[in-house]
């Protein structure tokens, strides 16, 4: 099948889709790099570093492993790799390859940018989420005061994605990436989403997951292409996020995915939007699919007051006002400015709502 192209302001690059490719590495590194290192956790490295590593067959070739979770998106990792480069002598030739997850992509990313000032980076996607996370050039790490708080806009030179490394992924990171595919069709497209909503997550077919896949890439890839910097549309990407990074946060980074943080934080922007814009919304067939395919949702012991502080800090924010994303309608993504106490008394009557069904 056919790669999707993505334009940026500075690079136009690739993302190829298929099985296998993984093998294929050094024929998409078409450029001559001095050093290359590929930064990996260690569950992704243990199942696929091998075949990148044989693939790349180079002298200068270098493999850094990081732990696994949402907690090694940090400043003290962040560091180390730019240790491990400085030390394997990468320069302003050298590459940099991410090898996993969203974390991975966000992390090595945020390394490529800032090392030497900025060299190149491929990313090579393993979960269902870095659909997401691979394509659009948002690198970063998180504060502890906030999720990816430290971060730039720095897109990568090419995105490889092996399907096939899909298949060894536990039930609950396939849930997790399909929170960001639901949330694509959410803002752009009621057929898919009709579509993921037949889905039984326990039961994928290889050809049901790629085809996915690429409908929530090219939403996407249209949207990035169009906003590179989030200065318009590519706020509607954050649908189900003010609320879902702030629970990333509050419960402590790595105790709930990133999908499933912002699973809740859809239902929380269609609540809110429910009552804003006086519209009906797919927020109970969106529930039950939640449910029947095991998504937690229990906010019954949350702290509201804390979710509130952390939401404000959100990079929205303008004027000190939260700006939500909502929906109007499926594919009618809109920006909506919210006051405290707004935001407070929607909170409370969506947990109330949310604890009781
Ligand atoms: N930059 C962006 O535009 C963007 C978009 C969405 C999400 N994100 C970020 O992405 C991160 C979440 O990414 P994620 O969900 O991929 O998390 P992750 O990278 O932590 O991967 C999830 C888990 O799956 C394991 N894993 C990865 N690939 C595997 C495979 N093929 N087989 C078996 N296990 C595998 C990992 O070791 C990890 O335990 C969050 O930090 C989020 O903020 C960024
Ligand atoms: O690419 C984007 O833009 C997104 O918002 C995609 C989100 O799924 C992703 O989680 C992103 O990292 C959130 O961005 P942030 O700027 O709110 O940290
Ligand atoms: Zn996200």
């Amino acid at each position: 099948m056919d790669d999707i192209i993505v334009k940026s302001s500075s690079h136009s690059y690739a993302i190829t889709i298929g099985e296998n490719v993984r093998f294929l590495v050094d024929n998409y590194v078409t450029k001559k790099y001095s050093s290359i290192l590929v930064v990996s956790d260690k569950t992704v490295a243990d199942l696929y570093a091998n075949d990148i590593m044989n693939s790349l067959k180079g002298e200068n070739t270098f493999l850094s492993i990081v732990p696994v979770g949402e907690q090694s998106k940090d400043i003290r990792l962040f560091y180390q790799l730019h240790t491990e480069a400085i030390n394997h002598g990468l320069d302003r030739q050298s590459l940099i390859i991410a090898l996993g997850g969203g974390v991975i992509g966000d992390l090595a990313g945020f390394v490529a940018s800032t090392y030497m000032r900025g060299i190149d980076y491929i990313q090579l996607p393993t979960t269902i989420l870095a659909h997401d996370s691979s394509v659009g050039g948002k690198v970063a790490i998180n504060h502890e005061l906030g999720k990816n708080l430290i971060g730039s806009f720095y897109p990568p030179k090419a995105v490889i994605y092996d399907t096939q490394t899909l298949q060894t992924l536990s039930e609950k990171e396939v849930r997790s990436g399909y929170a960001e595919l639901i949330k694509e069709a959410l803002i752009a497209d009621g057929a898919f989403l009709n579509s993921l909503l037949e889905t039984d997550l326990f039961s994928l077919s290889t050809k049901e997951l790629e085809e996915h896949l690429r409908t929530g890439i090219k939403i996407k890839a249209t949207i990035v292409e169009e906003d590179e910097k989030e200065a318009g549309n590519r706020k509607y990407l954050n649908l189900g996020h003010t609320l879902g990074h702030a629970l990333e946060t509050e419960l402590g980074y790595g105790t709930i995915t990133h999908g499933e943080a912002v699973a809740i934080g859809l239902l929380f922007s269609i609540h809110v939007s429910e009552l804003m814009y006086a519209t009906k919304l797919p927020y109970n067939p969106l529930l039950k699919w939640f449910k029947k395919n095991h998504y937690p949702l229990d906010l019954r012991n949350i702290d509201e007051k804390s979710l509130l502080n952390i939401m404000k800090s959100d990079k929205k924010i303008m004027n000190k006002m939260i700006q939500m994303v909502l929906l109007k309608d499926t594919g009618q993504p809109t920006i909506q400015e919210l006051d405290d106490e707004d935001l407070h008394s929607y909170l409370k009557s969506f947990i109330t709502k949310l604890s009781s069904e």
